[in-house]
């Protein structure tokens, strides 16, 4: 007998080994963990197949098995196998890709194993209300009644400890049993009940089917209730005996987030799965989820290869979100991958967005995605009223021109809060030197460095480089540097001293280390005191503050003259999100937007009828120049410090990709060029673009350069080949 296994190395194949010795091969199952060596390493496998013989000669044996049961189920290996083959990545980097730290490291799953209570024969058949003596037995009891056996993780966190277990087993209602792994306890929240759908709502529920697949997309404006949709579609799964995945963009995982859905969801298991946890509760989540054990697994990208035996549903929510695609290593989309996943298990995903990506949009507007819409807000709340403020031959106050200052102290005035926008953290993203021109560069990328003034540092936003702050010119020693631009840190300052009477809360990556961090910085912005919010994009999405009346977006041109193609996509996704946080609640919303071009026909399209208007019109541009979504798009990528060799790998891999496939209308080639950020860490960075009109002769040509480029690569380049490429940075 032979294993073959899929061992997390950057090779695309799968490797054969002997079974561990004293292994009984009855106990084989495809699924499994195995430790093996590797050259001079010790590597955590998977079992992909075993086979009755091998065509390599001398197999090594495996060191040992590690799980006794299977931790990938039949679906999910299927599932990371066409993900690897349409990615073209290494199954072992997808499987590594799937599981928590711990568990890629070999830790054995038995490790966070659980006692479970359970009810005895005689247990379950007392009334509810049976104990009524015994208060906290009672509940103890009614919980058990309820929910079914409860694990001792959940017991403790809801304050039912061990000696109210003890009452219960002595009177031999009880007992503990062994069992699998529960999700880590969530904060404690008291239930809410759900609001009475309005119409357009029931309609979108009712119009996604219960079982069998079906994609959907949901394009609902901003504060229509999405959110409400997700909860009733994950509900209806659960009470079917199914487990409900909800994917959420990075920022998206938040305290608030998770609090929501718990205070909905009181009876079932939540494992919730963010970079935020630490290893143990990680790997802890995830065992609850593959196990089946959890009901609502709620994550960011990665949570889409978390086995899920009981899957009845998948949400997306802001699926136009920039973090389902991971830009290094495995270059897939979770977005993406959570159709393929859905047609696999049969069962409905449902993407939501108020800015569907144009990729979404084109499949809903072919007829390939049922196209639902919420188009009206929910509840009392209007939509927000939206203006232009021209800054042209204005005369700026650090950025802001006078009108917008007033309104801002009006709304504050009124006991209301302002949101103040600016797409860009640091003190200042430029620092020069007025005497001899000197500019603050970055040593190792093609980019600028920004000053962060709070930490006394000028810092490199692409590889981290930092150089402590500077007072005079290190080429001509002036003492007259000057600071060009404003990021969040000198906005702050400055409006901190305009509105000395309000408290000012920063909210960008620096002041928001940990999600926690988030979540307590907004809490006087919950209460609903009048204040004044001021961030980067952290601030744009999923914030639900009712009492944000004012939105002021600094500087609405950033991705009008970008040469990314999907730079106005993105551009207008943010815009309309950041409007979208104004007059959530009772009162009307007011929306100011700065702008050197107040008449781009772009951002008057985007300002007077909206994203949809505005997609659509980016979707005919995008026909035009034959682009995706309307044509299929690969990268390759390659990166080098020396970029000669960069360069001409790539003219290589294009010189054997057309004697394979020569251009035509159908097919075609651009570069190699250099990438937008054409050094980074010290490397040369350049692609080749690959449009295709069939994704099937794309994925052909791949295949076969994948296997050219193994041979023909110079060891000190990187390579990569990035399928649907959402970035040219
Ligand atoms: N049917 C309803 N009746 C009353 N209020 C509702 C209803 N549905 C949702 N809401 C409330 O409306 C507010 C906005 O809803 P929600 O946050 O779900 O919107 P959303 O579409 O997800 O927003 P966004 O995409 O802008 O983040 C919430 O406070 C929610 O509780
Ligand atoms: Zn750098």
């Amino acid at each position: 007998m032979v294993l073959r296994l899929a061992i997390p190395v950057p090779l695309r194949r799968l490797f054969d080994y002997l079974p561990p010795a004293g292994l009984n091969p009855a106990n084989l199952q495809p699924g499994q963990r195995f430790q093996v060596p590797f050259g001079k390493r010790d590597l955590v496998a998977v079992l992909v197949e075993v086979a009755g013989d091998s065509p390599h000669a001398e197999l090594k044996p495996a060191t040992a098995c590690i799980d006794p049961t299977p931790i990938f189920d039949a679906r999910s290996r299927h599932f990371l196998q066409w993900a690897a083959d349409y990615y073209q990545a290494p199954i072992g980097e997808l499987y590594a890709a799937a599981l928590p730290v711990a568990l890629r490291r070999g830790k054995p799953a038995d490790h966070w194993a659980e006692q479970w209570l359970e009810l005895t024969t005689e247990g379950k058949g007392l009334p509810e209300t049976a104990l009524a003596r015994a208060k906290k037995q009672q509940a103890l009891l009614q919980l058990l009644l309820s929910s079914g056996r409860q694990s001792r993780t959940a017991l403790n966190a809801r304050g039912l400890n061990s000696s109210v277990c003890k009452a219960l087993i002595e009177r031999n209602l009880a007992h503990w049993v062994a069992g699998p792994t529960a999700p880590p306890p969530l904060e404690e929240v008291e239930p809410r009940p759900a609001p009475e759908l309005n119409d357009e709502q029931r309609h979108v529920i009712d119009s996604v089917p219960a079982t069998g697949f079906s994609a959907s997309l949901l394009e609902g404006t901003t504060g229509s209730g999405k959110t409400e949709v997700y909860l009733r579609l994950m509900e209806r799964a659960l009470r079917d005996g199914k487990q409900a995945l909800l994917l959420v963009p990075e920022i998206g995982l938040t305290p608030q987030t998770l609090r929501r859905i718990a205070a909905r969801f009181p009876d079932f298991r939540i494992a919730a799965l963010h970079s935020g946890l630490a290893d143990g509760e990680r790997a802890r989540a995830w065992l609850s989820a593959a196990s089946g054990v959890a009901d609502i697994v709620i994550g960011t990208r990665s949570a889409i290869f978390t086995p899920l035996p009981r899957l009845g549903i998948i949400l997306i929510d802001e699926e136009h979100d920039g973090s389902f695609k991971q830009q290094d290593g495995v270059r897939y989309s979770a977005r993406d991958l959570s159709l393929v996943l859905a047609k696999n298990a049969d069962i409905p995903v449902l993407l939501g967005s108020a800015t569907p990506s144009l990729e979404s949009l084109h499949n809903a507007l072919s007829g390939r995605y049922q196209h639902l819409r919420l188009r009206h807000r929910a509840g009392n709340a209007k939509p927000p009223q939206i203006s232009v403020v021209p800054i042209l031959h204005q005369q700026l106050q650090e950025g802001f021109a006078p009108q917008v200052l007033r309104h801002i102290g009006e709304t504050l005035a009124r006991g209301e809060q302002a949101l103040v926008f600016i797409n860009r953290r640091g003190y200042s993203p430029a620092l020069t030197c007025d005497d001899c021109g000197w500019l603050a560069d970055c040593p190792h990328c093609s980019a600028k460095l920004t000053l962060h003034r709070r930490q006394r540092h000028l810092r490199c936003h692409h590889c981290d480089y930092r150089m402590r702050e500077v007072h005079s010119c290190p080429q001509c020693h002036s003492r007259n540097l000057n600071a060009l631009g404003a990021g969040t840190e000198r906005s702050e300052d400055f409006l901190t001293h305009s509105f000395r009477d309000f408290p000012v809360i920063r909210v960008d990556r620096d002041t928001t280390a940990s999600k926690q961090a988030l979540d307590k910085l907004l809490e006087p912005a919950r209460n609903g005191e009048p204040c004044l919010l001021l961030g980067t994009q952290m601030l744009a999405k999923g914030h639900h503050l009712p009492k944000v009346t004012l939105v002021v977006i600094q500087d609405a041109d950033g991705g009008l003259f970008s040469a990314d193609f999907r730079a106005p996509e993105r551009m207008g996704q943010l815009l309309e999100q950041v409007a979208g946080r104004a007059g959530r609640g009772d009162l009307l919303g007011h929306v100011l937007v700065q702008s050197r071009y107040p008449e781009h026909p772009l951002l008057q399209l985007l300002l007077n009828k909206g994203y949809g208007a505005f997609a659509r019109q980016l979707m005919d541009e995008r026909k035009i120049a034959q682009l995706p979504p309307l044509r299929a798009m690969a990268l390759v990528r390659a990166e080098c410090e020396e970029p000669r060799w960069a360069e001409e790998f790539l003219a290589n891999a294009r010189d054997y990709l057309q004697a394979l496939a020569p251009p035509s209308p159908e097919l075609q080639y651009l570069g190699p060029v250099p990438a937008l950020l054409e050094r980074k860490s010290g490397r040369f960075r350049f692609y080749l673009q690959i449009t295709a009109e069939k994704r099937g002769l794309l994925q052909k040509l791949l295949a076969q350069l994948s296997q050219w480029a193994e041979g023909n690569r110079n060891r000190r380049l990187r390579w990569a080949i990035d399928m649907d490429a959402q970035e040219l940075s």
